[in-house]
C-alpha cells in the first residue's frame, strides 16, 4: 500500500511504510505484512493471497462493535463474501466445548476446503480458529488478523494453533500455517494498557532468547512501544523484529523438533502457573510467561550459566514494564510447588518423561537443558514466591 493512501494518511499523519516478513516454508511460504492502515486494505491483500470465495471471520465480543465493521467493509469492497462469529472474549474460549461449537457453525455455513476461516482477534481466537482450521474438512485454509500485540509479535505467526484441557495449555492442536498475517498497529490504540503488557512479554522474549541487540533496543525503546507515544513507530519496529526472529525458527524447524522449542523460554513455569490459575484468563498468558522468563534466568544464575547482574536486569525491565516478577503478584504466593511440577509434567517438550527447559547461557543465548532436576525447579519457585525474594 503506498504510503500516503493509507488509513493514517486520511487521519492527517505522516505513516511509515508497510513492513514485510517471509516466512519461508516452501510451497506454504507466507507473508507477514505490519503497518498502520491495514485492516482497511484486509481485502486487497486477500485477494492477492488468493481470492478466497468465502470468509468466516472468528473474532471475540471486544472487538465486534469496535473493529469487525471495518473488516467486514474492507471485504466487501474487495468482492469477498462474509459471515462472522462473534465468541465470548478470553481463555475460556480455548475449550473443548467453544471448540465443538465453532467447528459445527463453520459447517453449518458451509465452510469449504477453499473457503478461508479468518482468525481476528488475539492470541486466543487465533489459536482456536487455527485448530478448527486446521481439522475443518481435514484443512481449510486459513489466515490472520491480529490484533492484541502478543498476537502481532508472536501468536499469529508459526502456526501452532490449540485449544486447552484441565491437564494444562495447549494440549491439543495442530500445525496449520496461515496464507497471510496482517498486523495493524492502529487496532493496538484500543488494546487494553495490561494486554499491551502481556503481550510485550512475548517482545522481550526474543530479545532474551537470541538477540542481545534487541534487548538493548528495548531497552531503550520499551517504553515508547506500550505507550505509543511516538505514533507507533517503536510499536511497528519491535513488532516487525520479533516478527523476522520468530519466522527464523518456524522456517528453520516448522514443528519443533529442534531450535523452535528455544520460543518456550518462559513457558515451562508459564504454562504450569496458568494451568495452576484455572485457564480462566485472570493471570494473562504474557504474564506468566514474564515470572516464567524470570524462573529461568534464575536458573541459570544458579547453575553458573548467567551473572546475578544480569538476572537484575531481566527483573529491572520486567519492572519497568509493568509486568510480573512473583507468584503473589499474580495470587500464586501459596501455589505448592510440587503441584506446579505436576503441571510442568504435561509439557509438550518432555522426551521420555524427561522435562526440558530453555536456559540461557548469557542474556540473548537461550539452549534448552534436559537435566533440571525436581528440586531446582522447586527452590527456583520459592525464590520467585514474593517480590525481591531469592530465598
Ligand atoms: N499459537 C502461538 O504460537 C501462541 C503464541 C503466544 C500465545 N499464544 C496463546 O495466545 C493466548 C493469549 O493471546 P492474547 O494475549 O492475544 O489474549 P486474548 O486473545 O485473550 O486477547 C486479550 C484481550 O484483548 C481483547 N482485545 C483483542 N484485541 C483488541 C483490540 N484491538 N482492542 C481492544 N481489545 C482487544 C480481547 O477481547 C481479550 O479480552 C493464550 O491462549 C496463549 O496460549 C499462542
Ligand atoms: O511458536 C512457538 O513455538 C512458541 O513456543 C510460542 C509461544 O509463545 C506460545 O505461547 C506457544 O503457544 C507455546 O507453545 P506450546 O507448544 O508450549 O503450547
Ligand atoms: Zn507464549
Amino acid at each position: 500500500m503506498p504510503a500516503e493512501t493509507g488509513a493514517a494518511a486520511l487521519k492527517g499523519r505522516a505513516e511509515p511504510a508497510i513492513q514485510t516478513v517471509e516466512v519461508a516454508l516452501g510451497a506454504r511460504s507466507y507473508r507477514i505484512l505490519v503497518g498502520a492502515g491495514l485492516l482497511a486494505e484486509a481485502g486487497r491483500h486477500l485477494a492477492q493471497a488468493g481470492r478466497p470465495r468465502q470468509v468466516a471471520i472468528v473474532t471475540d465480543e471486544n472487538l465486534a462493535d469496535r473493529h469487525l465493521p471495518a473488516l467486514q467493509t474492507a471485504l466487501a469492497e474487495a468482492g469477498i463474501a462474509a459471515v462472522a462469529q462473534v465468541l465470548p472474549p478470553g481463555e475460556g474460549a480455548k475449550s473443548f466445548g467453544s471448540f465443538e461449537r465453532l467447528c459445527e457453525w463453520l459447517l453449518e455455513v458451509r465452510i469449504e476446503r477453499r473457503d478461508m476461516v479468518l482468525a481476528f482477534g488475539g492470541g486466543v481466537v487465533g489459536d482456536l480458529a487455527g485448530f478448527a482450521a486446521a481439522v475443518l474438512r481435514r484443512g481449510t485454509r486459513f489466515a490472520q488478523v491480529p490484533t492484541t500485540l502478543l498476537a502481532q509479535v508472536d501468536s499469529a505467526v508459526g502456526g501452532k494453533t490449540a485449544i486447552n484441557t484441565r491437564f494444562g495449555k495447549n494440549l491439543i492442536g495442530a500445525f496449520h500455517q496461515p496464507e497471510l498475517v496482517l498486523a495493524d498497529t492502529d487496532l493496538l490504540d484500543s488494546l487494553p494498557p495490561r494486554e499491551l503488557r502481556a503481550g510485550y512479554a512475548e517482545v522481550l522474549k526474543y530479545g532474551l532468547l537470541g538477540d542481545r541487540a534487541f534487548l538493548d533496543w528495548l531497552a531503550a525503546h520499551g517504553p515508547a512501544v506500550l505507550d505509543g507515544a511516538d505514533g507507533g513507530a517503536a510499536r511497528a519496529e519491535a513488532i516487525a523484529r520479533s516478527c523476522r526472529a520468530k519466522a527464523a525458527f518456524v522456517a528453520g524447524d516448522e514443528r519443533e523438533s529442534g531450535d523452535r522449542a528455544l520460543l518456550n523460554l518462559g513457558h515451562t513455569f508459564g504454562h504450569a502457573l496458568e494451568a495452576e490459575a484455572g485457564m480462566t484468563g485472570d493471570l494473562l498468558h504474557g504474564e506468566a510467561v514474564a515470572v516464567g522468563m524470570l524462573c529461568a534466568a534464575i536458573l541459570s544464575e544458579r547453575r553458573g550459566l548467567l551473572g546475578a547482574a544480569d538476572t537484575a536486569a531481566v527483573r529491572r525491565h520486567l519492572a519497568a514494564a509493568g509486568l510480573p516478577q512473583s507468584l503473589a503478584e499474580i495470587g500464586g504466593a501459596d501455589w505448592p510447588a510440587g503441584r506446579l511440577y505436576a503441571h510442568m509434567r504435561q509439557d509438550k517438550k518432555a522426551e521420555g518423561g524427561r522435562l526440558r527447559f530453555v536456559l540461557m547461557r548469557g542474556l540473548g543465548n537461550a539452549f534448552l537443558a534436559d537435566d533440571v532436576a525436581e528440586d531446582e525447579v522447586r527452590d527456583t519457585l520459592d525464590a520467585v514466591r514474593r517480590p525481591g525474594n531469592m530465598a
